[in-house]
């Protein structure tokens, strides 16, 4: 009888789950194990992070357990780990689905080696790409730094398989002792997390759930709708996709399934839109493995000179951009939208990062960081693309001389304010004219709301056109070596 481990990551779900549709196939008991603490340094996930993983694991675990095989999980290091468990019940095989951060990458390889070479049989498998990071190449063999072409090699393919279905049933090895969900720690001891529940059902069905939301719902307005942050218009799949609850493949699939059935132009603009975005996705991942530097340094070298404010002359203004305090209603409603439910719209995501990184001069690792620990998708890959982008500094970024203009950016996408009043209720009542830049606001309408700036709300500190001059001038400077 042939037992095999089957290490649960960051893919946690029971459908197109290719390792553990593999070992079903090749062995007769499953034991699935998940291991405290198995990521490799840099990649840990942040305090919103791990909210989601607790609830994600606990609903991997239950629906584990009705199958047959309950979920084991363990803490240590992960050779230590699968090695012991191995002996304990007898298995031979072990089997994974691959993470694609280089260091995590760097690690697996190297874990795979020592467990083939202690005599366990090991296959690991792609559950969360639709083309891995070293599947494609342009003409002259280098990695893609440009996304059009990356995307048009990419999708030239189509689908790597179908779907794969969950299994009906698991034999597993009863009588094993682990540790609980609870036992991780997971959740903050701070309850912050309060916001978080209302909005998110993490694990699996909480995943499919989004989806079907989406495609009945969202999809046919998405092609216009999705800049609206005061919109429901995008599919907040974006945890569901970090953690595996569930993979690019079955939501494709599904995508390809919409525009079967349901019929106009919506829907068809939305699903090649929406499309693009999850190639977004693969693009970030393939950029991050060929560049693995670009967490923390800016891909093009030239901005490494980039003459950032000292840590002691902007903290104060870094404090009120994390709270939302900053006194630009756009930028304060989507950061205390991420702290209030981990996820923030990605228009705004976009004007608060430029805000912080053009406006404030706050080198973008510090956003990236504070995005890091609230953001119940924050991703390695596609964080740091998301601010080098900004920064002008990544593959296929923005051109450094795009500074996004709060106000305008606020008028154009939030133009009956709703996203603002929902978020930044001190001004909820101003009129159309002030509430977008209050500071420029009717005097007579701040009044009449009693609203005194600098006191109930707070006054910009800095002024947004000398503070983008300063940013271009800056930028000229380095351009100019
Ligand atoms: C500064 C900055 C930081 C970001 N940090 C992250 C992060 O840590 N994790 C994260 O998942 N996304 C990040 N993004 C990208 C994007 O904002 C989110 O993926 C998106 O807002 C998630 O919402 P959604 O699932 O409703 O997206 P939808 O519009 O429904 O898109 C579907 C999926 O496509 C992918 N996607 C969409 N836009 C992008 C993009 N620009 N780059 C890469 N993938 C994309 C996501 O997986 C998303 O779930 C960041 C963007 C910026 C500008």
């Amino acid at each position: 009888m042939t037992t095999a481990l089957v290490w649960f990551r960051r893919d946690l779900r029971l459908a197109d789950n290719p390792a553990l549709y593999d070992a079903v196939r090749q062995a007769q008991r499953i034991v699935p194990v998940y291991i405290d603490g198995f990521e490799a340094p840099g990649t840990e996930p942040g305090g919103a992070g791990r909210w989601w993983q607790h609830h994600a694991l606990a609903a991997l675990s239950a629906d584990l357990q009705a199958l047959g095989a309950p979920l084991l999980i363990r803490r240590g290091e992960p050779l230590a780990v699968l090695l012991e468990l191995a002996q304990q019940v007898g298995a031979t095989v072990a089997v994974w689905n691959r993470l694609y951060e280089p260091a995590q990458d760097r690690a697996d390889r190297r874990l795979a080696e020592a467990l083939i070479g202690d005599g366990l049989r090991v296959d690991t498998f792609n559950a969360s790409l639709v083309v891995e990071p070293w599947d494609v190449k342009t003409q002259t063999g280098g990695p893609y730094r440009v996304y059009t072409p990356f995307s048009r090699t990419v999708r030239a393919r189509g689908l790597p398989r179908a779907p794969l279905p969950a299994p009906t049933r698991l034999d597993g090895v009863p009588g094993l002792q682990g540790l609980s969900v609870e036992d991780l720690g997971l959740r903050p001891t701070i309850a912050w997390d309060a916001g978080f529940a209302p909005v998110w059902t993490p694990g699996e069905r909480g995943a499919h759930q989004r989806l079907e939301r989406f495609c009945a719902e969202a999809l046919a307005g998405y092609a216009d709708g999705r800049d609206r942050p005061d919109q429901l218009l995008t599919s907040m799949l974006s945890p569901h996709l970090h953690f595996g609850d569930i993979g690019p493949v079955q939501v494709l699939s599904r995508l390809q399934r919409a525009l079967a059935e349901q019929h106009g132009a919506g829907v068809a603009g939305g699903a090649e839109v929406f499309e693009r975005e999850i190639y977004w996705r693969e693009f970030a991942h393939h950029v991050l493995f060929h560049f693995p530097q670009t967490p923390v340094a800016p891909m093009d070298p030239r901005y490494a000179a980039f003459p950032w404010r000292e840590p002691a002359d902007y903290a104060d203004d870094l404090r009120r951009w994390q709270r939302g305090q900053t006194g630009v209603p756009i930028i304060d409603a989507g950061m205390r939208q991420l702290w209030t439910t981990g996820w923030m719209h990605n228009r705004v995501r976009m004007i608060v990062s430029s805000y912080l990184v053009k406006n404030l001069l706050i080198p973008w690792q510090e956003g990236a960081a504070w995005f890091w620990d609230t953001l119940l998708d924050a991703d390695q890959a596609n964080n740091t693309l998301g601010w080098q982008w900004i920064a002008g500094s990544g593959a296929d970024a923005a051109p450094y001389f795009r500074v996004f203009n709060p106000v305008t950016q606020s008028q154009k996408f939030d133009p009956d304010a709703l996203y603002i009043q929902r978020w930044v209720p001190e001004i909820a009542r101003l009129g159309k004219k002030s509430i977008h830049a209050p500071w420029m606001g009717d005097p007579a309408d701040l009044a009449r709301n009693r609203l005194q700036l600098g006191h109930d709300y707070p006054m910009p500190s800095v002024d947004l056109g000398e503070s983008r001059g300063r940013a271009l001038k800056a930028f000229e400077r380095l351009k100019a070596g």
